[in-house]
């Protein structure tokens, strides 16, 4: 990496960010810290991480001449993808001609969609996963349905936190999870993967941080999920020593092939010592939200010092942490939050407010901190304090 340099000079470094919603904001201020010049992009104006970059555009992610258009004006020293619905074979091109992406630019492509990242873990590496097939059409999919049985779960190849995702137990269901896997998704209609439902005793994020000097495992980050969304996460994790060590070599694996520097979130289904890949996200991963308490640097730090090509000779774990998503349901912009003293009352209790501009149906737009004695008492006060907010739209 070439000397840092001055905001808004011709010196400047600049990271050009795809994706500016609640990650993107705390990874934005995570470069303002070393005054690296900050340009959000994303679909609406005033997201998260434009509030606290130095410029911003809105533009469909997805269209590759206008993403072209954008990085070739811009032109900066590292593109950094935030979601996963982008135009990546634009980014591969554009990576062919010189242009940085984190972690690379097949990493993006190959993550966009579900397809690409299971059939590498899958079918390349021999990780273990759920037994899965891919539709386009409802017959594909009826036919999918009776080779893998219920229950199982259906998701549409582009999205993520759920959306158009269901869990189908039996035949009565079937209709309705087309219906919104069609209808949920990042990118319209289209292609599904429909998966055996795995009957996990626990599921985890093992944030993985490759860096100049070699790869690093934060501690396995617990979660719950509903409606495919997280709700609470924590850290540590209590897992034995062999499911550990089996994730860690999983993670070291997909992350080895996906390449790069960054933090990855890699989802394991644990069940005994028994460890199934689920998913990575070569960026950090909302359930690592945690680590805002949970570890000295934060996901987004590591991933920022990961990507600058500085060291991480450590990450320390600060103790038993949870974090709580706060979700806003109902129509309207501009939000107003009321409660947050009360939420912020009991020790070692934080609040990021994102200050997304609107809610549509139910959005995330805040998440509360805690840390405490044990895991337990950290998730009690942390969902403590999540429900002493109150939205008004
Ligand atoms: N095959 C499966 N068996 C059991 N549970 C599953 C399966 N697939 C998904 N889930 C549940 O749904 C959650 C969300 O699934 P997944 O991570 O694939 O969705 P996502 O939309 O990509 O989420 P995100 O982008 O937030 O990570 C999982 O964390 C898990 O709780
Ligand atoms: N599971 C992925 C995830 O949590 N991604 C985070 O949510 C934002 C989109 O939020 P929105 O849907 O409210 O605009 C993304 O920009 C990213 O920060
Ligand atoms: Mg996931």
């Amino acid at each position: 990496m070439r000397p840092f340099g001055t905001p808004h000079s011709d010196h400047a470094l600049k990271v050009l960010l795809l994706g500016a919603g609640e990650l993107g904001k705390e990874v934005a201020i995570e470069l303002q810290r070393y005054a690296v010049e900050v340009v959000a992009v994303d679909r609406y104006g005033d997201a998260p991480a434009m509030q606290v970059a130095h410029r911003s555009h809105v533009i469909d992610m997805l269209d590759g001449a206008a993403l072209r258009a954008l990085i070739e004006r811009e032109n900066p020293d590292l593109v950094v993808p935030e979601i996963e619905a982008i135009h990546t074979p634009t980014l591969m091109e554009l990576e062919q001609s010189g242009v940085r992406v984190i972690p690379t630019a097949r990493a993006a492509w190959l993550t966009m969609d579900r397809e690409g990242i299971r059939r590498l873990a899958a079918e390349e590496l021999g990780l273990p996963t759920s037994p899965y097939r891919f539709c386009d059409s409802e017959q594909d999919y009826r036919e999918a349905v009776a080779a893998i049985g219920y229950p199982f779960v259906i998701k549409p190849v582009m999205s993520s936190s759920g959306k158009g995702q269901s869990v189908v137990r039996d035949a009565s269901g079937l209709e309705a999870a087309w219906e919104y896997a069609q209808s949920g998704g990042r990118a319209g209609k289209g292609r599904v993967i429909v998966e055996g439902f795995v009957p996990f005793d626990y599921e985890i994020t093992l944030l993985t941080v490759r860096h100049k000097d070699g790869t690093a495992f934060c501690a396995p980050i617990g979660h719950r999920q509903e409606d495919g969304d997280y709700r609470e996460s924590w850290q540590p994790q209590p897992m034995s020593t062999a499911a550990l060590a089996e994730a860690q070599r999983q993670a070291e694996a997909i992350t080895r092939a996906l390449g790069g520097w960054g933090v990855f979130g890699v989802e394991f289904f644990v069940k005994g010592d028994g460890v199934i890949f689920s998913e990575v996200s070569p960026r950090p991963h909302d359930t690592g939200l945690v680590t805002l308490i949970s570890q000295e640097l934060s996901e987004f730090a590591l991933h920022v010092r990961a990507i600058l090509g500085l060291p991480i000779p450590v990450i320390h774990q600060n103790g038993p942490s949870a974090s709580c998503a706060v979700l806003v349901e109902g129509e309207g912009r501009a939000p107003r939050y009321h409660g947050i003293a009360d939420a912020l009352a009991e020790p070692d209790t934080q609040l990021r407010i994102f200050g997304k501009p609107e809610v549509k149906g139910r959005r995330r737009m805040a998440v509360t901190l805690a840390r405490d004695t044990d895991i337990e008492a950290a998730k009690a006060k942390a969902i403590r304090a999540a429900n002493a907010i109150r939205t008004e739209i």
